[in-house]
């Protein structure tokens, strides 16, 4: 099946998820942007209807339980978040809290809490909740990413009670791109292995930012940074496909 790419308004509108959390930040990051040929629009997404006028979608960092319970409990909304997600012609990009939505499982220290819906954005990715600890351990790492304009200038991604890449389903491993890494000092320790999400690969823990086509997470904070590049990189990769 191929798919038509889809004609961008000059005015591209990108909703930010604002049930909850750091979608503030995101909005006034994205509204920085200048991207040539287009203006950028972002807009708070608490209804059915103003998602219904984006082009693309931001998950700020949060608490994921909670803002997948303020979209349960708004008509229509977390259907709708699910099939745009799920949609290969939208650009979404899940930070932190939106990584674990944008999964299609999550769990938690050795399994004993109740998952939070995945919303299947990548498919075949899984993720540990609050693997690198509770938000005493939050930390930031200065981060050399090849990918990112200006690569020479470290980024400084911050983690606060970051979810970890549980596993990749060999399909995602062949499609995704890694786009960062943590060195391994930073790497988090699995917890036992009797968790429901089934044999974690250590390999993957590492992986803080992936993309498939229009779709991406990362599992820190870029909009806590004072940096706009990832941002820049959503919408010239993802939403413009550039
Ligand atoms: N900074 C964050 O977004 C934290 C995510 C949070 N630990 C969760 O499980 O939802």
């Amino acid at each position: 099946m191929t798919i038509q790419p889809v004609e961008l308004p000059e005015t591209i509108i990108i909703g930010v998820l604002a049930l909850q959390g750091a979608f503030v930040e995101h909005m006034h990051y994205l509204q920085r942007l200048r991207p040539q040929g287009h203006t950028i629009k972002a807009i708070p997404i608490r209804t059915l209807t103003e998602l219904q006028q984006c082009q693309a979608l931001v998950i700020p960092g949060g608490e994921s339980t909670v803002i997948s319970s303020i979209a349960s409990h708004t008509p229509g909304l977390l259907e709708a978040l699910i099939d745009f997600a799920q949609d290969p012609q939208r650009a979404v990009w899940g930070t932190c809290a939106g990584m674990i939505l944008m999964a299609d499982e999550n769990g938690i220290g050795g399994g004993k809490k109740k998952p939070v819906k995945g919303w299947q954005g990548l498919g075949g990715l899984k993720v540990w909740r609050n693997l690198f600890g509770g938000q005493l351990e939050s930390f930031e790492a200065q981060l050399s990413i090849p990918a990112l304009s200006n690569p020479s200038q470290p980024f400084n991604a911050i983690f606060i009670r970051a979810p970890a890449v549980h596993s990749l389903s060999p399909e995602l491993k062949d499609k995704v791109e890694v786009i960062a890494q943590l060195p391994e000092e930073s790497c988090p320790h699995l917890p036992p292995s009797d968790s429901p999400l089934g044999e974690p690969n250590p390999e993957d823990l590492s992986k803080i930012w992936l993309k498939k086509g229009k779709k991406m997470v990362t599992s820190f904070h870029p909009e806590l940074s004072g940096d706009v590049r990832i941002h820049e990189f959503f919408v010239e990769k993802c939403v413009l496909g550039r």
